[in-house]
């Protein structure tokens, strides 16, 4: 198995009991270290159940998942890829467990045993890293919808995980909370976090190198940005496509933006600005 692999998906099936229709089925797909995957697809498609299969939450019905060569089905090794693993969800209500911030922050390694000056380290590094450390003291209730996201986004990082896996983690937040989250998220990867992000805000496509489209529990398309932005693969898949892909085809088909420029309003702004006034 290649040594900068972290996930290998082989031929995965995932049937809920008392279910006959499986979930998921038939996925076959590799994460390198280092990737932002975004996976999209419609209501039910089974985006949830993958993301559960990737740190051992859900253990595969049928064919197997690789965690950095370990397979999940392993109850030995399970504890260790849920920490490397680590997942952040839809509403950070669910997640959240203590009354203060920096106690959050420090739940998880207090079960990993550590000792209490590296929890303390951890707790710090943590809160840093989301821009929470004024925030160690106060309570969790006080926290703004951003700021509670940030808090179970740093509870993760506290266990130092490999991986980190976002189920629809932006989707409750107002735009001020996504640009926040998405803005630590960024400086984590270019950093050498994994990130497989969830999201049914196709603009978030543009965060990601990789795209994953599920389509009735299957795997409809795994590829790169780059194939996304010079197709209609999103289209044909009926994934609606964010307004700024068409202005950018337009612009670039006329020649008003370089090749090179992605379909961001900024870098497309910039780029208009750059050509007009040169
Ligand atoms: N706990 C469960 N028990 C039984 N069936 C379930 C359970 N969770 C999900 N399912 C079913 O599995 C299928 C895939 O669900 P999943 O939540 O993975 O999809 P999803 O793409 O994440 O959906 P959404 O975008 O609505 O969150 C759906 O048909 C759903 O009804």
């Amino acid at each position: 198995m290649a040594e900068d692999r972290i996930f290998s998906l082989r031929d995965i099936a995932f049937c809920y009991p008392g279910n006959d229709e499986p979930a998921i089925s038939g996925i076959t797909m590799d994460i390198n270290v280092g990737w932002w995957v975004t996976i999209v697809g419609d209501n039910g498609s089974g985006k949830s159940t993958l993301a559960k299969i990737l740190n051992a939450l859900l253990i595969p019905t049928r064919g197997v998942c690789y965690v950095l060569g370990r397979d999940t089905r392993d109850p030995a090794v399970q504890w260790d890829i849920r920490k490397d693993v680590c997942m952040v969800f839809q509403n950070p209500e669910n997640q959240i467990v203590a009354s203060v911030v920096e106690e959050e922050v420090a739940f998880g390694p207090e079960n990993l045993g550590l000792p209490s000056e590296d929890i303390a380290m951890r707790v710090r590094w943590a809160l840093g890293v989301t821009g929470l450390s004024e925030f160690a003291k106060k309570p969790t209730y006080a926290l703004s919808g951003g700021q509670k996201q940030r808090l179970a986004l740093a509870g993760a990082l506290a266990m130092r995980p490999k991986c980190i896996v976002l189920d629809e983690a932006t989707s409750m937040l107002d735009p001020e909370g996504r640009r926040e989250l998405t803005g630590v998220l960024k400086r984590l990867h270019e950093e050498g976090m994994t990130v497989v992000s969830i999201t049914h805000r196709t603009e978030e496509l543009l965060l990601s190198d990789h795209v994953a489209v599920l389509s009735r529990g299957k795997l409809a398309f795994y590829g790169d940005l780059n194939e996304v932005l010079s197709g209609s693969t999103l289209s044909k898949l009926g994934i609606r496509e964010p307004s700024s892909f068409r202005l950018w085809r337009e612009l670039k088909g006329r020649g008003l933006i370089d090749d090179r420029v992605l379909p961001r309003a900024e870098d497309m702004a910039e780029n208009l600005v750059e050509k007009i006034c040169l």
